[in-house]
């Protein structure tokens, strides 16, 4: 049984205050530092983003060579195997930081994932771990979950080469593991690097456990070095925070406050605020959180270029989309391997209200000649929980949006509905 949930809104008006959870990247990032750390460094405020409370359970459980972890669909055919069995569910980033770490692991591990895990690309990653003396196997497909992570690492080289534009969560996989490497690691990033940001993040939470790098041109270097004894804080999720930006863009009148969210963040999703200065929001920082308001203005930008910030592209493409703003956007290359195809699925979903995003090579148009508002819209979120929560602000256009499976949302802000109901929302479950 599935719960969908019938969105409504009686007014155009928004305002109040929201607890955002920890951001799952952060989160992420933060629990394989403690891991790596046997313990030194301890995670504060752990995201409740169920991508986050996935990888600590699996961390934290004692003696991992001797239990199951099955957290997603079933694996009958690797089941039988005498190897541990990690099912990561839908959590890529998850995904790609714990095949680094248990590269390097004594024990056997069977990494695998939901469905859609499967088809998402890891062969670029095995290949580097390879390299550096890591032994794995692909139990399926070859360049795809599920893996085999054979244990006995022995280190052979500290130079690896890396394709920077098909996923960043592969460098900071190997990124976070450099320290521990006994001749440690020296990262050449080949091309364009994608999600810059996140690249940063994880160097900033390094250097915040004292793990020192350097970054000149294109090669990041790490040294065998020691974790210190300290803590690391994860601040509220910003891209969970653009949800509400978006709503604030699409209200007559928005006065939030999103409570611990810092003008200087590690997430690069904090760009939204810039972004959405331009759909008239005003960001201020205060009172320990963010303070956002509407007035009413032109949008006179044109052009987004989302590569460093590939999650908020649902989110600002809905927005546009909502006010008739036919825009261009670059830097959507790597919205094809997420948790859907997000392409396709935005095309698929906004067509419901006669808008078209237009591919052309690598940019994408707006196109809303062919607009309408219906009394009622259906929105197919394809397991893909920024699906859900981009396409939520339309409540504030559209008289009643449907959301097939609800709690998929709880990937990475479990707590959605529920604060969309406390900010005066209608939200129903309905069972289907
Ligand atoms: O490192 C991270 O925490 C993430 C990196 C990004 O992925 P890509 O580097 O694959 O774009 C982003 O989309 C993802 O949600 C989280
Ligand atoms: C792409 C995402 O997550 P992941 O790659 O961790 O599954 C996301 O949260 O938008």
């Amino acid at each position: 049984m599935v719960q969908n949930i019938i969105l409504t809104k009686s007014n155009k008006q928004i305002n109040g205050t929201v607890h955002l959870t920890g951001s799952k990247s952060e989160c992420n990032r933060a629990l394989i530092i403690e891991a790596l750390s046997n313990g030194k460094v301890k995670v504060e405020n752990v995201s409740d983003a169920a991508d986050a409370v996935l990888l600590a359970g699996i961390l934290r459980k004692n003696g991992i060579g001797s239990q199951k972890v099955l957290a997603g669909e079933g694996n009958s055919e690797i089941e039988n195997s005498k190897s541990e069995i990690v099912d990561i569910g839908p959590a890529g980033t998850a995904m790609r930081f714990l095949t680094a770490y248990f590269a390097i692991q004594d024990n056997e591990v069977i990494l695998t994932g939901s469905q859609r895990m499967k088809e998402r690309p890891i062969g670029i990653l095995v290949e580097a771990l390879r390299k550096l003396g890591a032994h794995i196997d692909y139990e399926e497909k070859e360049g795809f979950p599920p893996i085999k992570l054979k244990g006995s690492f022995g280190q052979q080289t500290s130079k690896i080469s890396i394709k920077g534009n098909i996923s960043s969560q592969y460098i900071t996989a190997l990124l976070l593991i450099a320290a521990r490497l006994p001749f440690g690691l020296e990262l050449h990033i080949e091309g364009e690097l994608t999600s810059r940001p996140y690249v940063q993040m994880t160097l900033a939470m390094l250097e915040a456990a004292n793990i020192k790098h350097t970054w000149e041109d294109n090669i990041i270097t790490i040294s065998n070095q020691e974790f210190a004894t300290t803590s690391l804080h994860v601040e509220p999720d910003w891209s969970a925070a653009s949800y509400w930006y978006a709503i604030a863009a699409l209200a007559d009148k928005a006065d939030l406050f999103l409570t611990g969210l810092t003008q200087y963040s590690l997430q690069g999703d904090s760009v939204i605020t810039e972004i959405m200065a331009n759909f008239g929001i005003t960001s201020q920082f205060k009172d320990g959180g963010v303070h956002l308001t509407k007035e009413a203005k032109p949008i006179n930008r044109k052009i987004f270029d989302l590569k460093e910030c590939p999650d908020l592209a649902q989110t600002i493409i809905v927005v546009c989309a909502a006010l008739d703003h036919e825009a261009t956007f670059t830097g959507l290359e790597t919205l094809k391997i997420k948790e859907t195809d997000r392409i396709l699925a935005l095309q698929t979903e906004l067509a419901k209200m006669g808008v078209k995003l237009i591919e052309k090579g690598q940019v994408y148009k707006l196109d809303c000649s062919e607009k309408f508002i219906p009394e009622r819209m259906f929105i197919n979120t394809y397991h893909d929980h920024r699906m859900a929560m981009a396409f939520a602000p339309l409540a504030l256009i559209i008289p009643q949006l449907e959301f097939e499976n609800g709690p998929v949302v709880d990937k990475s802000y479990p707590a959605f509905w529920t604060d969309l109901a406390k900010l005066g929302f209608g939200v129903e479950e309905i069972e289907k």
